[in-house]
């Protein structure tokens, strides 16, 4: 039985359940499950704090785990990053009031506030800023206001939590992440673990690969074949059919969801006709 984990809450929790069940995994039904066996998949869930998640995981008690990179790096364990998951994306970065800096280097004898102690201060000592670090749960962005601290290092999306505070960032970002798959570093799983690991993994990237692509079928005559494959490359080669009017063929290839309605223009242009784009449901690469 694989042993994952998975979190229980914030933001990676619902994103993470969603992709579980579209990969063909039982998820729990209640949010207070702390733990699901799914039978038939022979995998075992428990449903645990984001940050905790590297911990556990490097304790080689669970095969393996979903949480966020910062999370991991942050944590410090003996866990490494074996698949980006697309959700959950964020940059890290330093923030403050208009005019408290612009560079690293006016942090220094500075307060820094953060819940990400592990980041910031790795990131500050391999620069040689000298500055203090005061851990906060969450709600960073107020530790400025009620003078906690004169800086934040927060996560950041779309930065409305900064704005309403009054803040900005500086610096470059200090690092990206997003939803990762992790397992314990420099472990030796037998081989059936392994083999579970690898199709977990194969799941989770046919559910990537069905997000992020579609399918497209069109006819084109025969003559503007190859310019029409140079649209359409697919992953390997597209499939090429004979119609029944001669001079015709029809395409069949996989292409990027985000560029389908460009390359249907495209295609129009050079002829190509009864295009069409379909969803792709689960896909095993
Ligand atoms: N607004 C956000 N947008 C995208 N990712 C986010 C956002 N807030 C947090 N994350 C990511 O979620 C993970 C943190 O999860 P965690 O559950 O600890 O915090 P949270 O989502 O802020 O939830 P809460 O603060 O309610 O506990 C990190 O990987 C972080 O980068
Ligand atoms: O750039 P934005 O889109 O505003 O997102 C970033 C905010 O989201 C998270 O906060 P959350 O709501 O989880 O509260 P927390 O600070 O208590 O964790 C994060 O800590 C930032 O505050
Ligand atoms: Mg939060």
């Amino acid at each position: 039985m694989l042993r994952i984990a998975v979190p229980n809450k914030g933001s990676l929790s619902g994103p993470a359940a969603e992709m579980l069940h579209e990969a063909g995994y039982q998820q729990r039904r209640e949010s207070k499950e702390l733990r699901i066996v799914d039978p038939e998949n022979e995998v075992e869930f428990f449903y645990l704090r984001p940050r905790d998640i590297a911990i556990y995981v490097s304790s080689g008690r669970l095969d393996i785990g979903v949480t966020g990179r910062d999370l991991l790096i942050d944590s410090g364990a003996n866990a490494e990053e074996i698949l980006p998951l697309g959700f959950a994306r964020s940059t890290f970065r330093f923030a403050g009031k208009p005019g408290t800096a612009n560079t690293l280097d006016d942090l220094k004898g500075r307060t820094v506030a953060t819940s990400y102690e592990g980041i910031v201060a790795k990131h500050l000592a391999e620069r040689s800023v000298d500055a203090s670090v005061v851990h906060l749960d969450g709600a960073v962005e107020t530790a400025i206001e009620l003078g906690v601290a004169e800086v934040i290092a927060d996560v950041v999306e779309t930065g409305t939590s900064l704005r309403n505070a009054g803040l900005e960032v500086f610096g470059e970002p200090i690092m990206k992440s997003e939803a990762i798959v992790i397992r314990r570093a420099g472990g030796e799983p037998d081989d059936a673990v392994e083999s579970k690991v690898q199709q977990f993994l194969r799941r989770l990237q046919g559910v990537l690969v069905a997000r992020t692509y579609v399918m497209m079928d069109y006819d084109c005559r025969v003559e503007q074949l190859e310019k029409a494959v140079a649209l359409t490359p697919g992953l390997e080669s597209p499939t090429v059919s004979p119609l029944h009017n001669e001079g015709w063929v029809a395409v069949r290839a996989m292409v990027p969801a985000k560029e389908a309605q460009r390359i249907m223009d495209d295609l129009y242009d050079i002829g190509a006709r009864a295009i069409l784009t379909t969803a792709i449901h689960a896909c095993r690469l």
